[in-house]
């Protein structure tokens, strides 16, 4: 006769399927013939559990105390190896594994991730958790029930229907994981209400208004009097709007820096798991691109080939990129037509067809192993945008019959080679990020990456080539400064999150306060991350207005980029708030408790 431990209407804590986490839940019966509690989450998900995964309230707090005191005298190279041994702490990208593995790989971390909104476990829900102590021995506890939980296999937990519900399945359960892993839900479960952009009105506006702004900007920058109040449309500025020649160069372009991304130069890695639980490989050698294309810009110069014939042509580059971006926007509505469920964005498959034309309905459109979408953020644009910007220190040089670019034009094309250089040197990074994992490739990235970027990214150099901006030394060095700490902040915060999401475990990052949520993923409470909830942006934005600065006050042109900035961030922080809120519940809630500012400390 076996030992019923528990009775129903018992407040217990309950081990999460798959996971090391403990919730409280309450006991509702017990079945003698499979030996399993039926236990319910606070959210009213329930579940049957093994014996062995439940404890008492009052035998949990001991044994936490007890790996509290445990972890406090233990020395860190055994701490080192024992979470070195975890397979769930282990690098996702440095591991060869074999893709059966990864799929069951998936699979744990679903289940995981499928944690109900639960009050977390005890040392959790004091604000003590922020401590470096407590932190590791919750970790503590993880690892005294490692063992047990490598001992799990199928079969051993049930997902059982709530009662009240008819179509089978939890309804908070399948709730959280849509919002969890939205991928992870048949799309007949899922349907995108959500519009972003202000809706269908909302995208029409944007589809008309962004090219019309750069064209604006364009006009203006060009005009000796780059104030607004001079704005004209006068006809030698509109007339030569079309240039073949142009267009054939900026072909030329995108077919070259092709071939160059597909040069068997570089690592291949995988980016993260798409819905159906498959990885796709990219080819990484943007920063390999980078340098080629230099020694190529490099080589045309010495042949005396005039580059400031972009700075006189810069509208008909603008329209041919303008198109091209169009045209390929509709290519890839066309193509989404056939792409299957799996490789679908969510965002933008609502059935509006102007909107998911925005939107864009594909989430990874390749042609064999060519990835477009990869292909267009961090090639064309941003190695055009450097080349943009050396033409425009030539024609300044030319125009203003000099020997050496001015300080403001040498600040401007130095700051931006760092920028864009550490962006293609941390290439492998952008395979995490919410464009490449979340957002499908329509017109508003094919027109951001091909048109956007190259054309309002350099904003500063081509209004230097016709305005002067003196700086004096002391200023010099103190827009130096800026854009020195401006980097160190965007860098740095953006490093320790990735490596961090990579192995939370490293012992390099082990000074790093956490609160632990329910996902199983921990957010970073210290140093950058516990200043502000955004440092790589603040970091970003302290770097924009250095560049505009190096412009002088004259005019509004220069800051346009520090505009765009601002205005992207603050609703890409907005749409970032809203998912880890719901992604991380509770956990969130204290994390902005602890770190009051999103973005500017003491303002924002
Ligand atoms: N110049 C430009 O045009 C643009 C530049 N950028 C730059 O790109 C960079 C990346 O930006 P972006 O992808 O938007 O956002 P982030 O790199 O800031 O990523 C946000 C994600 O980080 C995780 N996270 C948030 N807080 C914490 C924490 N405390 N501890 C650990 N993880 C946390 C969450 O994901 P999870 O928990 O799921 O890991 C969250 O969803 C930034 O530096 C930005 O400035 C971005 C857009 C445009
Ligand atoms: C108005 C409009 C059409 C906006 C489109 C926005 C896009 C141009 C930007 C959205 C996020 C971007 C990022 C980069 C380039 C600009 C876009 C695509 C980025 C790849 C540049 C290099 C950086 O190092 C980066 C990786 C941090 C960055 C990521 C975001």
């Amino acid at each position: 006769m076996p030992t019923v431990r528990f009775q129903a209407g018992d407040t217990v804590m309950g081990r999460w399927p798959g996971s090391n986490l403990y919730y409280e839940v309450k006991v509702l019966s017990f079945d003698a013939k499979t030996l399993l509690y039926t236990v319910i989450y606070k959210d009213g998900t329930e579940l049957e559990l093994r014996d062995a995964d439940i404890k008492s309230l009052a035998g949990f707090k001991q044994g936490l105390a007890r790996s509290r005191s445990r972890s406090r005298s233990r020395s860190p190279a055994r701490t080192r190896r024992s979470r070195s041994r975890s397979p769930a702490r282990t690098s996702r990208r440095s591991s060869s594994r074999t893709t059966e593995v990864r799929k069951e790989k998936l699979k744990e971390v679903l289940e995981v991730r499928l944690t109900p909104v639960a009050i977390p476990l005890e040392n959790n829900s004091s604000n003590k958790h922020e401590t470096k102590e407590e932190n590791d021995a919750a970790n503590k506890v993880n690892e005294k029930t490692e063992e047990e939980s490598e001992n799990q296999v199928g079969g051993r937990y049930n997902l059982r229907r709530r009662k009240d519900q008819s179509d089978g399945r939890p309804v908070e359960l399948v709730k959280k994981m849509e919002e969890i892993l939205p991928h992870a839900i048949p799309q007949e479960t899922r349907k995108t209400t959500e519009l972003e952009f202000g809706g269908r009105i909302g995208v029409v506006f944007w589809l008309l208004f962004l090219p019309v702004v750069v064209l604006a900007m364009l006009i203006l920058c060009a005009q000796t009097d780059a104030s607004l109040l001079n704005f004209s449309l006068s006809p030698p500025l509109l007339e030569p709007l079309w240039d073949w020649q142009v267009f054939g160069i900026v072909v030329l372009w995108l077919l070259f820096q092709a071939v160059l991304s597909l040069l068997p130069i570089g690592k291949v890695v995988e980016g993260m798991p798409l819905k159906n639980g498959k990885t796709l490989k990219y080819r990484i050698n943007g920063f390999s691109a980078l340098i080629i294309s230099a020694l190529a810009v490099g080589g045309a110069v010495y042949y005396e080939v005039d580059l400031s014939y972009v700075h006189a042509h810069f509208l008909q580059f603008y329209t041919s990129a303008l198109l091209l971006s169009i045209l390929l926007s509709i290519y890839l509505f066309i193509r989404s037509r056939c792409a299957s469920e799996d490789e679908r964005a969510p965002a933008g498959n609502t059935g509006h067809v102007v909107y998911d034309f925005f939107m864009g309905r594909e989430l990874n459109p390749r042609i064999k192993s060519f990835d477009i979408k990869f292909f267009c953020e961090m090639r064309p644009g941003l190695i055009g945008w450097l080349v943009i910007n050396f033409a425009m220190l030539l024609a300044e040089m030319k125009h203003k019959n000099l020997d050496t670019p001015s300080p403001a034009m040498l600040l401007v094309n130095g700051f931006q080679l760092l920028w864009v250089a550490d962006g293609l040197w941390h290439e492998e990074k952008l395979l995490t990020m919410m464009d490449i994992v979340h957002d499908g490739f329509g017109f508003m990235l094919a027109f951001g990456d091909l048109a956007w970027v190259p054309f309002t990214f350099t904003c500063q150099a081509y209004y230097l080539v016709s305005h002067t901006s003196d700086l004096s030394v002391f200023w010099i060095v103190a827009i130096i400064i800026m854009n020195v700490v401006g980097y160190y902040i965007f860098r740095q915060a953006n490093s320790q999150k990735f490596a961090f999401r990579r192995n939370p475990s490293d012992p390099a990052l082990s000074y790093l306060k956490t609160i632990p949520t329910a996902t199983g993923k921990n957010l970073i409470v210290s140093g950058l991350w516990g200043f502000v909830r955004h440092p790589n942006y603040l970091g970003d934005l302290i770097m924009a207005l250095a560049w505009s600065l190096s412009c002088g006050f004259s005019h509004v042109i220069p800051y346009f980029y520090l505009i765009y900035l601002v205005v992207l961030l603050v609703h890409r922080d907005a749409r970032d708030e809203h998912q880890c809120r719901k992604k991380y519940g509770s956990a969130w809630e204290e994390y902005c408790k602890v770190v009051r500012y999103r973005i500017l400390p003491g303002i924002y």
